[in-house]
């Protein structure tokens, strides 16, 4: 089934945010994190942005292909938020095309091609030295909804209360909304 795209998504060009503060791919709160920031674009797409830092490296001067990994399944993985859907990843198939240096700001696209049940197939692709430059790094994805419940009883109990007790109400329901 062609994808929908949630009355309540984001609007195009808005920043979508972290999803939470200590999530290793987009948390304000990971010093080594990836620090990814998203944007919706149309429809069920959406741009993202990650400069690969000396912390991220795995052969000298290069990013790590798991750190690379990382960076497609957080991508993909904030598609969600426009479908307004909790899910996590179940597949991740990734194709490394050129190396990426350090320093180097990798420029993601990604959008959701298909849903059929619970299922969501998705792909992405990274390029180097802006959203036209030569591509880097692309994947292909399906993901799974799940319940809330699927953090709630697999995740460890004091990360798990920390993010229930937040104050912050938008916080908390992000932590859980769109993914661990
Ligand atoms: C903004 C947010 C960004 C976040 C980005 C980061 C996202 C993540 O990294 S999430 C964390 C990593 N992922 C996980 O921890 C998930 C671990 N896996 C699980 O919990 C379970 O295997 C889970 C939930 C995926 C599926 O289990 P379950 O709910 O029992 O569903 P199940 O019945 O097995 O599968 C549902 C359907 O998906 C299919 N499916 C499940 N896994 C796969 C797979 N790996 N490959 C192909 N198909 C699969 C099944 O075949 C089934 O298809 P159908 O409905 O046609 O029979």
């Amino acid at each position: 089934m062609k994808p929908v795209r949630h009355p309540d998504a984001p609007a195009p060009g808005d920043p979508l945010g972290a999803h939470y503060e200590h999530c290793f791919g987009c948390g304000p709160g990971q010093p080594h994190g990836l620090h990814l920031e998203a944007r919706a674009g149309e429809g069920v797409a959406l741009t993202a942005e990650f400069t690969v830092q000396p912390a991220h490296q795995g052969a000298p001067g290069l990013a790590h292909g798991g750190v690379l990994a990382t960076a497609l399944d957080e991508t993909l993985g904030s598609l969600n938020w426009l479908l307004r859907t909790v899910a996590v990843t179940g597949r991740l198939e990734t194709d490394y095309v050129r190396p990426v240096p350090v320093g180097t700001t990798l420029h993601l696209a990604a959008e959701v091609t298909a849903v059929a049940g619970r299922k969501i197939y998705s792909r992405a692709v990274g390029r180097l030295d802006g959203p036209d430059g030569p591509v880097a790094v692309r994947a292909d994805a399906l993901f799974v909804e799940v319940k809330v419940d699927h953090f709630i009883d697999h995740g460890r109990p004091e990360e798990i209360q920390a993010a229930m007790s937040d104050p912050d109400q938008v916080r908390r329901a992000r932590a859980f909304e769109v993914n661990p």
